[in-house]
């Protein structure tokens, strides 16, 4: 069977995505999640013209060093002042309170002298006007784009629009099933041919960080039977997420259990390394994806292939994981047949691979800060020239 492109494995797993529903939520809950659609202002900020400094609001052409002004009144923030400002007048005014009619510049108190209920103007008058003009920030009607990840910005925006609530993508409920008879929990005591299970934790932190719900199913043995009690546990779910078992072995059970329950496999292995023996398809209601076991695979297929379809399903545009470019910092050497995703760390020098690259190695994963992209056939490259990577 040949290997299915990482673009090609991609798309297919877009093709099996249902998009989630909506709900409400109040800003309060609204950080991470993605905004349905546009959100519109409900009015205009600053909503009148307002002061940026503390200080004298005057009318404009009468500021001059020297000038003289008589104070009629104050307006503060939440407490404006009413009245006209007339030639010869001044009031005192604080940051952010509204602008009094006639007047057109607010002098700062640094640049003026009182003199009990007058005040006059320095020499070393400044420029500017400081006044903000009503609507500098947003009019009424002026929209948030959607969908978006709402980031603690898009919040204070929305919250300033006089929006309380917002309508977000639903959070897909994702069940992480880790597959194999030498797993056990961390914390727990393991046999003599026992490992603790580890990368369905990894998983699970990275679909938290994603915006999905995610939780633990109890680790399958590895047989039939044990696999089928795992899928019903996990039938509610939007997504199934299995780890190992999805390789060729005898114990590798994971695609006849799943296709026993009439999944169809949408695609089976992938031109990568880490990560080439993954799966996916629809089982019941929810969509399935089956990482291989190895704990770097399974965790590099979280950020090429699970992260994109988390986003997917939550009405973000259905595309690979943000690429930039970057300077390698030492050499790296040829690529084989499929495209390579190594383990680099940032050094002022550009980016380095570790020397050590088995896809057991999560002690090098946790050290990296990206991931270098090499595609396939991609020859030797000398320190200096640019790669792709991905953020971890
Ligand atoms: N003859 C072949 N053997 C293998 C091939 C192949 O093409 N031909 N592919 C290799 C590659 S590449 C990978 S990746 C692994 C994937 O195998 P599985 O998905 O079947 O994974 P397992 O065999 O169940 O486990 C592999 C390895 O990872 C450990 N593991 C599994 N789950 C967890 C977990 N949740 N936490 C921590 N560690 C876990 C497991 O104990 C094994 O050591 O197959 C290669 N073999
Ligand atoms: O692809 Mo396996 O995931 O090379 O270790």
């Amino acid at each position: 069977m040949s290997l299915v492109p990482v673009a090609e494995a991609l798309s297919r797993l877009f093709a099996l995505v249902r998009p989630l529903g909506t709900e409400m939520v109040p800003l309060t809950e609204a950080a991470g999640r993605v905004l349905a659609g546009p959100v519109a202002a409900r009015r205009d900020q600053p909503p009148f013209a307002a002061s940026a400094m503390d200080g004298y609001a005057v009318r404009r052409d009468e500021a001059r060093p020297g000038a003289r002004f008589d104070v009629i009144g104050e307006s503060a923030a939440g407490h404006a002042f009413s009245g006209l400002v007339g030639p010869g007048q001044a009031v005192r005014i604080f940051t952010g309170a509204p602008v009094p009619e006639g007047a057109t510049r607010v002098v700062i108190q640094e640049d003026t002298v009182r003199d009990g209920d007058a005040i006059g103007l320095t020499d070393a008058l400044g420029e500017g006007l400081n006044i903000r003009p009503a609507g500098a920030d947003f009019r009424t009607g002026a929209t948030l784009g959607g969908p978006r990840r709402l980031t603690p910005s898009d919040v204070a925006l929305l919250a300033a629009m006089n929006v309380p609530e917002v309508e977000v993508a639903r959070q897909p409920e994702v069940a992480l099933l880790a597959t194999g008879d030498e797993l056990v929990p961390p914390g727990e005591e393991p046999g003599p041919d026992q490992i603790i299970a580890s990368n369905s934790y990894g998983l699970h932190a990275l679909l938290r960080q994603l915006g999905a719900r995610p939780r633990l199913l109890p680790i399958a043995g590895d047989s039939l039977d044990s696999l089928s009690c795992s899928f019903d546990l996990a039938a509610d779910a939007d997504l199934l997420v299995t780890i190992g078992g999805a390789s060729v072995g005898d114990h590798d059970l994971v695609a006849a259990a799943a296709e026993g329950r009439g999944m169809e496999r949408a695609f089976y292995k992938v031109a990568m390394r880490p990560g080439k023996p993954l799966m996916a398809g629809r089982l019941g209601d929810a969509m399935m994806i089956g990482l291989p076991g190895n704990p770097v695979s399974a965790m590099v297929c979280g950020h090429v292939f699970v992260a994109p379809v988390i986003a997917a399903m939550q009405g973000l545009p259905a595309g690979p994981a943000p690429r930039r470019t970057a300077t390698l910092g030492a050499p790296l050497a040829a690529n084989g047949p499929r495209e390579h995703y190594l383990r680099a760390r940032t050094t002022p020098q550009g980016v380095i691979a570790f020397d050590k690259q088995d896809s057991s190695l999560l002690s090098v994963l946790a050290e990296a800060d990206c991931l270098i992209v090499q595609p396939p056939g991609d020859p030797a490259h000398a320190a200096g020239d640019t790669v792709e990577v991905i953020d971890l």
